[in-house]
């Protein structure tokens, strides 16, 4: 059974925008999914709809097999929300916005866990500071320590480092790690491409409020995977040479590197054709390197895709 399992969701605002147009989706125990999709593409929407916030329209949502809408009270205790936006009580001392998030769940204070979370997520040196003393990046903190006080078994996190420096990202990729490896079901939002590439075990693509993809991110990165094969000369050369003109290839602006780009998947890559026409060149190579293009390739070539697709259909 999956542990957050979405079945085909509409959801339509009051003012009869469609935000979601039939989403389905599985997440299952222990993974760390990333829900990738440009602005308003309805991310947000499905997050709270999961989260039992937003009621869809039609379809249907269970999270550890109870349904969010019949049985939401079950559902909800076992999710932890990151919410957006910063929501916190200003003048609260942090300990006690933590501790008060997990009564809510009708959990009793429990010191150790308190302090640990708080250690965790280096907060315990400012249990005692209000929060309107915090730095935004120490709200952040804050937010996801509120998440988890409860002890949930599936955590959304949407745009968790949006605006935060490159070491809090770090550590709130660190922070995942490890609550991945207790168990914990993890679903990130991020606009961050690099960070789906760094931390997500599946990439889940959204548009226009459909569920273009749902892929493992290493077959994901496999299939649509292109590679750039560079070619470091001995020599700078002024132009390629017309017996190359057939492969494809780029010269820097120094004339000191080609650079060819191949379809990994393909029957064949090209390249022992290519050396030996480089040989056959007279071109000495100093040096090789490959470099697979990015998740973020991939992904703006899905929803171009997406939109010519669309296109086409009108
Ligand atoms: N309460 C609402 N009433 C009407 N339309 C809404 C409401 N909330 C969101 N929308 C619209 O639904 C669409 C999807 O919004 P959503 O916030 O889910 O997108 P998102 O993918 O999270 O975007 P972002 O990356 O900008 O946060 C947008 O066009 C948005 O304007």
């Amino acid at each position: 059974m999956a542990m957050v399992d979405v079945r085909d969701v509409r959801k339509v605002y009051d003012g009869g925008f469609e935000a979601l147009k039939g989403a389905s989706l599985q997440i299952e125990e222990g993974e760390i999914l990333a829900l990738l999709g440009p602005n308003g593409a309805g991310k947000t929407t499905l997050i709270s709809a999961i989260c039992g916030i937003t009621v869809p329209s039609s379809g249907s949502i269970s999270v550890g097999g109870h349904d969010v809408v019949t049985d939401y009270r079950a559902a909800r205790n076992l999710i932890g929300l990151v919410p957006q936006e910063i929501n916190l009580e200003p003048f609260e001392k942090v300990h006690n916005t933590v501790r008060f998030s997990r009564g809510l769940f009708g959990k009793r204070h429990d010191a150790e866990l308190q302090e640990r979370l708080l250690r965790q997520l280096s907060l315990w040196g400012k249990r005692d500071a209000q929060v309107k003393e915090l730095s935004g990046g120490m709200k952040r903190r804050v937010l996801i320590a509120k998440a988890l006080a409860h002890e949930p078994r599936v955590l959304f996190l949407d745009e968790p480092t949006a605006g935060v420096d490159v070491e809090l990202r770090r550590d709130m990729w660190n922070i995942v790690a490890e609550l991945k490896a207790q168990g914990v079901t993890i679903i990130l939002t991020t606009h961050y491409i690099e960070e789906a590439e760094a931390i997500a075990d599946r990439i889940a693509v959204i548009n226009k409020g459909q569920v273009l993809l749902v892929e493992d991110k290493a077959s994901l990165m496999t299939r649509m995977g292109r590679k750039e094969l560079r070619i470091d000369l001995y020599e700078p050369i002024a132009e390629i040479p017309g017996t190359l003109a057939d492969h494809d290839l780029t010269l820097s602006q120094d004339g000191q590197a080609l650079t060819y780009a191949y379809d990994t998947q393909a029957d064949r890559t090209g390249i022992g054709r290519l050396m030996a026409a480089l040989s056959e060149a007279g071109l000495a190579v100093r040096d090789v390197s490959t470099a697979q293009n990015s998740l973020e390739d991939i992904f703006v070539k899905l929803v171009a895709e997406q939109a010519s697709g669309q296109e086409d259909a009108a």
